[in-house]
């Protein structure tokens, strides 16, 4: 079985970058963006007509363009012929997405697990469905619920957990500028969530890290 991932979104399309390189982005108004960058930064006092600072309105639209552009993938599955029904974890899958109440990045990485039932997945997919949700203005628990839930519902798993570890720059560089503090979400699904030994299995190979 292999069921698109990208299903409900946006057509991806190709628009040239103001130098020529095409960027890739989903939908987004790059131009728009550029000269609403301009104008944000003359708000805030920035001289945008120095020679330095010239293409940094054009820099700041590809860039978050970037940000919010996932890359569509296949959600590639396979018979689980042997019946291997052990928790098959990624560990430190990288994590890099905007906090929707600041537009500022925040970076770490995710632990995604599942208990197989009848398929079992490319691993490499559960990297990319990280990147899927990430890939957009987020708060950290609702980023770890849907990759839970997405995974919960295409895969049909026995069990799913997800455990997020991220530093958010928005509190770190700013405003309380609580500097190497790591903020922890997790999700448990299905036997993970209910059955005490196997919630304890998954926790002791997917604890957090503070990467
Ligand atoms: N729950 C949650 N909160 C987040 C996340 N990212 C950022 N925030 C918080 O969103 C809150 C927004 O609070 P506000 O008081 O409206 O914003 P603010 O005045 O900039 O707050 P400070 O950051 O405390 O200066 C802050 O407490 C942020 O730390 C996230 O992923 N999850
Ligand atoms: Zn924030």
């Amino acid at each position: 079985m292999s069921s698109p991932a990208h299903q409900a979104e946006r057509p991806v399309t190709m628009v040239p970058g103001t130098h020529g390189r095409p960027t890739r982005h989903d939908g987004v108004d790059v131009a728009a963006a550029e000269r609403a960058a301009g104008e944000f930064l003359s708000a805030l006092g920035i001289p945008v007509d120095a020679e330095g600072l010239r293409d940094t309105p054009g820099r700041m639209a590809r860039a978050y363009a970037e940000l919010f552009s996932p890359r569509p993938f296949d959600l590639t599955t396979f018979p689980n012929d042997e019946g291997y029904d052990e928790l098959v974890l990624v560990r430190s899958i990288p994590v890099r997405s905007v906090c929707e109440h600041h537009m500022l990045p925040f970076a770490g990485v995710a632990h995604v697990g599942y208990l197989p039932g009848r398929r079992i997945v490319g691993l490499s997919k559960l990297a990319r469905i990280v990147e899927h949700f990430a890939c957009r203005p987020q708060v950290q628990e609702r980023l770890t619920k849907q990759v839970a839930d997405w995974l919960q519902t295409r895969l049909e798993p026995k069990g799913v957990g997800v455990v997020v570890e991220a530093d958010h720059t928005c509190m770190t560089l700013r405003g309380v500028r609580a500097s190497g503090s790591h903020t922890v979400t997790s999700a448990l699904l299905g036997v993970l969530r209910d059955d005490a030994r196997s919630r304890g299995e998954f926790f002791a190979l997917a604890h957090p890290t503070g990467h």
